[in-house]
């Protein structure tokens, strides 16, 4: 038992939130010792287990992580870009690794976290899927392949609940291909597309977002040609996937240095 990593949940009462709970509980190799909702929240003193519906674990909801900083190792953040930046700043007082799963983040927000990075071990991925990392090594080789004379549009489908977009995993999907090419994704994305658009520019990467009902996550890529597509999809069924990738992340960044660090590393993908 003592040799247990000790983590800290934020937002423990969102849809992730209550993922990561039940996955820690399951997890013998981690122990979870804070769990945190929002300043103010109703749910302050209430049993994270019994809100994740695993059961009591003994860990009272709290609405302030600095007051049990020295109660845990290393935090998990899936919440708000506002709410993970301030998170992150107090671990990187406390030097105490942070895995990130936020999205929606701004340029300069994520040029906060680089900062901090020198500091602290963050691992920060906008998708924490075993599918999802290996899809961003596939669009690699597809890029490679077709990717100079394709159209590439990449479109994916979220919950009604989801605040940001296009979704973070899109983005990178973007970063991905666009690195390959030699291009900028700032210069050849085009999100969405309404009125006279004139025919499509082929160096363009193309995003489209849906939005509807309990949708997990779903993200395709399309490298289209006249006379064939190639379509490549990923489907998320069940956001354990993500727990279970962010209890890998949480073992994996306590072992390293300072530096910014993604799924992959994590994965020994790359
Ligand atoms: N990297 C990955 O693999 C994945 C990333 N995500 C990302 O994770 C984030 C959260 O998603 P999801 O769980 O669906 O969203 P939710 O809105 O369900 O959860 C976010 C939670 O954070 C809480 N919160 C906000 N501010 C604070 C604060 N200051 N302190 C503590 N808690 C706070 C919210 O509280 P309240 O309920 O009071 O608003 C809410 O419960 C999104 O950015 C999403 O894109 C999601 C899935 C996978
Ligand atoms: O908000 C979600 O739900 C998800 N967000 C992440 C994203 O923005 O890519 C990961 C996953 O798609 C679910």
């Amino acid at each position: 038992m003592t040799n247990q990593l000790r983590i800290a949940v934020a937002g423990a009462n969102g849809r992730m939130g209550k993922i990561l709970v039940e996955a820690a509980a399951v997890d013998d190799s981690v122990n979870l010792t804070v769990a945190t909702v929002r300043p103010g929240s109703s749910l302050i003193g209430v049993d994270a287990g019994e809100l994740a519906g695993v059961g009591n674990i003994g860990v009272q909801l709290s609405d302030d992580l600095s007051s049990n900083i020295d109660d845990f190792d290393v935090l998990i953040d899936f919440t708000s870009p506002e709410a993970c930046l301030s998170h992150i700043s107090l671990c990187e007082k406390h030097r105490k690794s942070v895995v990130v799963g936020t999205t929606g983040l701004s340029e300069q927000e994520l040029a906060n976290v680089g900062l901090s990075a020198q500091h602290i071990a963050i691992v920060f991925a906008p998708n924490m899927s075993v599918g999802v990392n290996l899809m961003w090594k596939l669009l690699e080789v597809a890029t490679e392949v077709m990717g100079e004379y394709a159209d590439i549009e990449i479109q994916e489908t979220h919950h009604r609940h989801k605040k940001d977009a296009p979704s973070g995993t899109a983005l990178k999907m973007g970063e991905v291909i666009a690195n390959k090419l030699n291009r900028d994704l700032k210069d050849v994305a085009v999100y969405g597309r309404e009125g006279l658009t004139g025919e499509r520019d082929s160096k363009t990467i193309g995003f489209a977002t849906t939005r509807a009902g309990d949708v997990i996550g779903d993200h395709t890529a399309l490298f289209a040609d006249l006379g064939e597509r190639l379509e490549i999809t990923h489907k998320s069924s069940s956001r354990m996937t993500y727990g279970k990738g962010a209890m890998r992340a949480v073992k994996w960044v306590v072992e390293q240095p300072s530096g910014l660090y993604d799924m992959q590393q994590v994965l020994g993908l790359k």
